[in-house]
Formats: C-alpha cells, structure tokens, sequence
C-alpha cells in the first residue's frame, strides 16, 4: 500500500472513531441549503481530540514534504475559521511563518484581509479543514496573491472528491489541492469496520457517484391517479423534481417497482434515500421536507391540521369511493365504518369551512390541498352536489398558482400518454 494510500485509510478511520464522519442513509441530513446527504463531515471536530490531531497532523506534514516538497514553502496560511488551528499545527512542524486569512477584509482599521505578514514572493500554503467543491479556496488563493505571495498549494484533512469541476476550477487558477483522504476512503473504512453494508451502503455509493441526481424527487406516478394531489404538492414546494409516468398494469409489479411500493399503487416519491407512499403521507413529508414554504403550522399549533389531513386520508376518501363503486353501509352497520355516511362527512366539512376560509384556520395548509383536492375529484366524478361554501373554498384553491401549474402538467402527460396508446383503465 502506497504512503498516500496507508494515510488515507488511517485518517479514515479516525474521522469515524471521533465521529467526524457520519453515515446515515435512513435518516439523510438535511444542510442549511435544503439538500440532502446521506453523509456528513464535521473536520472542526478533529480540535478537541489530542491524540488525533497529533497523529493527523503528522500525516499532513509528511503528504505536504510528498506532494510540495521540503524546502518550497515559506509560509502557512490558514484560511478563516476551521482553517486556522490547523495551519498553525501545521506551521509549528514544519518551522514555517504562520498567517490567517479572513473570509473578507476586515471592513475597518487596516482593513486586513490576511492577519500576519510575509514577504513579497513568499510561497504560501493554504490550509483548510476540507474542501466540498473547492469554492472557498479560491477566494482566500485571490487574497493571498493580492497580498504578494506566491499561492499554488492548498492543504486539508478532508476532501469530499465528488465534485470534480471544483477541483478543475482550482486547476485552472494554478491551485494544486492536497488532501489526506476523500469520501471514498471514508466509505472503505466504514465498510470495512462494518458501519454500512446492502442497501445504505449502496445508498451513499449512489449518492457520492451523482450527488445531485441522488437528491432530485423522483415521483412515480399516472395522471389518472391520486399522484395529480402530489403533483400540486410539488408544486407548492417548488422543489427540482422528476416525474416517471408509469401505466396501470404489469409496469406496476415489477421489482424494482415493488421495492419503492410494495403496495404497486401509486402515487410514490423518492427524495435523496427516502421513500414516501400513500398520498397525504407524501404530502405531509414534503411539508416537513421544506419548511420555508409554510405548508404546515409549528407542530404545538397542529391539531385541526393533522385532524384534517387524516380526515382527508381516511374517512373523506373512504366515503368518496365508496359512493362512486357504488356501496352505501346499510344503516346497522354505520357505526363501525368510520365515516359514517358520504353526507356526514360532507356536512362536517361544510360546517369548518363556513367558520373559517381554510381548514386548520386562517391560513392555506396541506390540510386544504388534501381535502380540496377530495373535493374536487369528489364533485368531478358527480359523487358530490356542489355546495356554496365548497364552490367559494375551491375558488380560493383554484387560484393558487401552484394549483394551475400541476393541472396543466397532468393534462399533458395524460394527453401523451393517450397519443402513445397508453391505458387509460384502471385494473379492478
Ligand atoms: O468551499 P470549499 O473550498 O469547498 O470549502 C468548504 C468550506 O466550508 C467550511 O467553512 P465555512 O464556510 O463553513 O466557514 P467557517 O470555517 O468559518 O465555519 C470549510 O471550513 C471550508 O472553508
């Protein structure tokens, strides 16, 4: 094994016992920019763990007289925040002059962006703690020229070595990045430590082979189907999603097919390593999946909204179908079926929405989409009278125009699907 290879693995295996590194492909994380992965790295970590760090830096010093050489830097250079203990370990081995450069200049006094001095033509190092797409190396390499060094290496512990146009960018700026070891590495060792095998582990190869396509929202579905309520949902999130239209039939038993809905029904989605069934489940994780929308109230203040959108899960749907296949519960027998009667139901959300203009209050929820949407198919398939206060509150859904996007991209996938002489008929 290869000095590079040997360093690799050993910071591999430190970053997961001082748990620096995490896997969870269950339970992706969410990063502040909404995207998801199933991986995270927290290199500031490293700081508070001695031992470790003696031994990363050890290895940083011996990749840097590797990869830069022994006597062709001057200067240490670490860049603002997590950079700056580590470039001044770094320094401190190898006996070089340590500097720090800030994000931006300082905005008063001296101005500084660089804290520290060096002479005019100094080769510098710049050092991080870990570079995702390399884009914050080339602001501190700018500041660094700018100040009269010479800055062709940059230096961290971590890399995550998926995003390649980075790294190309940095080429092309005359930046040579150096790094003790990259998600692949990470990947091995917890592989290797048992951390991760079958599907989460096929789950973060898939991730760290296409990052964004691994987060993009797939949506299976058939605009015949209940997916036309999770299409407006999409709509509303105004998240980056893909539709597969899949036809009512075998297309829906296939494994693969199985393995999102062992139920083969759809709609279904997949978001990052997360699978959601069931149409209002769908719609309540999206709501949770991106807050900023406002699709859901803060969960102490989520009674009527929950109340509603099971109400649209269970009993509103239930006694939909129910009266368009044609069976009404014989009298005896209402107690036992949740929803009582179509008429109840019907009468009940009549009585919400003439006291308040949504379901869970003032404000449009997931709870009007799930429930409208009912109402709406509902009054379409004629199983439902029209009612004043319905008319009004699918007024107010109909003019969102999240509402208008989703039913014009339904229409024409149906209107493609019927040129492909693809079934319209749902099975029994
Ligand atoms: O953009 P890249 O070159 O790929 O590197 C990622 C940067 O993100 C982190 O810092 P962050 O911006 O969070 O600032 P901080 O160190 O001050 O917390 C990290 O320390 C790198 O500087």
């Amino acid at each position: 094994m290869s000095a590079a290879a040997d360093a690799a693995r050993t910071t591999a295996n430190i970053l997961l016992e001082i748990e620096a590194v995490l896997f969870r492909p269950d339970a992706p994380f969410t990063f502040t920019s909404g995207r998801k992965s199933p991986v995270y790295v927290d290199c500031r970590k490293i700081i508070s763990f001695p031992r470790a760090r003696a031994k990363l830096m050890d290895l940083a010093v011996e990749r840097i007289a590797a990869s830069v050489g022994y006597e062709s830097l001057d200067v240490i250079a670490g860049g603002e925040t997590a950079g700056i203990p580590f470039a001044a370990w770094i320094a401190e081995r190898l006996g070089l002059p340590m500097v720090y450069v800030r994000k931006k200049p300082k905005g008063f006094g001296r101005n500084a962006q660089i804290e520290g001095t060096f002479p005019e033509g100094a080769r510098a190092l710049l050092v991080e703690d870990l570079a995702t797409d390399g884009g914050s190396k080339l602001g501190f390499i700018e500041a660094l020229r700018g100040a009269g060094a010479e800055a062709a290496h940059s230096f961290v512990v971590f890399h995550y070595g998926i995003f390649p146009e980075g790294i190309a960018r940095l080429e092309a700026e005359g930046v040579s990045l150096h790094a003790l070891c990259t998600w692949y590495d990470a990947l091995a060792a917890a592989e290797a430590a048992g951390y991760l095998s079958g599907q989460g582990l096929a789950e973060v190869k898939a991730f760290l082979d296409d990052p964004d396509g691994w987060q993009e929202i797939v949506f299976y579905t058939n605009p015949q189907s209940r997916g036309r309520i999770v299409r407006w949902m999409l709509e509303e999130v105004e998240a980056p999603y893909r539709a597969e239209y899949l036809t009512y039939g075998p297309a829906l038993q296939t494994p693969e097919f199985l393995a999102v809905n062992p139920m083969g029904k759809l709609p279904a989605i997949r978001h990052g390593g997360t699978v959601v069934t069931e149409t209002v489940a769908i719609c309540s994780y999206l709501a949770d999946a991106f807050p900023e929308r406002g699709l859901a109230p803060p969960p102490p203040a989520r009674g009527a909204y929950y109340r509603w959108l099971f109400f649209s899960a269970g009993p509103f749907d239930a006694a939909i179908t129910a009266r368009a296949a044609g069976f009404e519960p014989p009298e005896a027998v209402r107690g036992m079926i949740g929803y009582g009667s179509l008429e109840r139901v019907l009468d009940t959300l009549e009585r919400q929405l003439s006291a308040a203009p949504y379901l869970a209050g003032t404000d449009f929820t997931t709870a009007d989409l799930c429930a409208g949407a009912q109402l709406v198919f509902g009054q379409h398939i004629e199983v439902i009278a029209p009612r004043p206060v319905f008319t009004d509150y699918l007024d107010r859904l109909a003019a969102r125009p999240a509402f208008r996007r989703a039913a014009a991209l339904d229409e024409a996938a149906q209107a493609a699907m019927d040129q492909q002489g693809e079934t319209r008929e749902q099975p029994a």
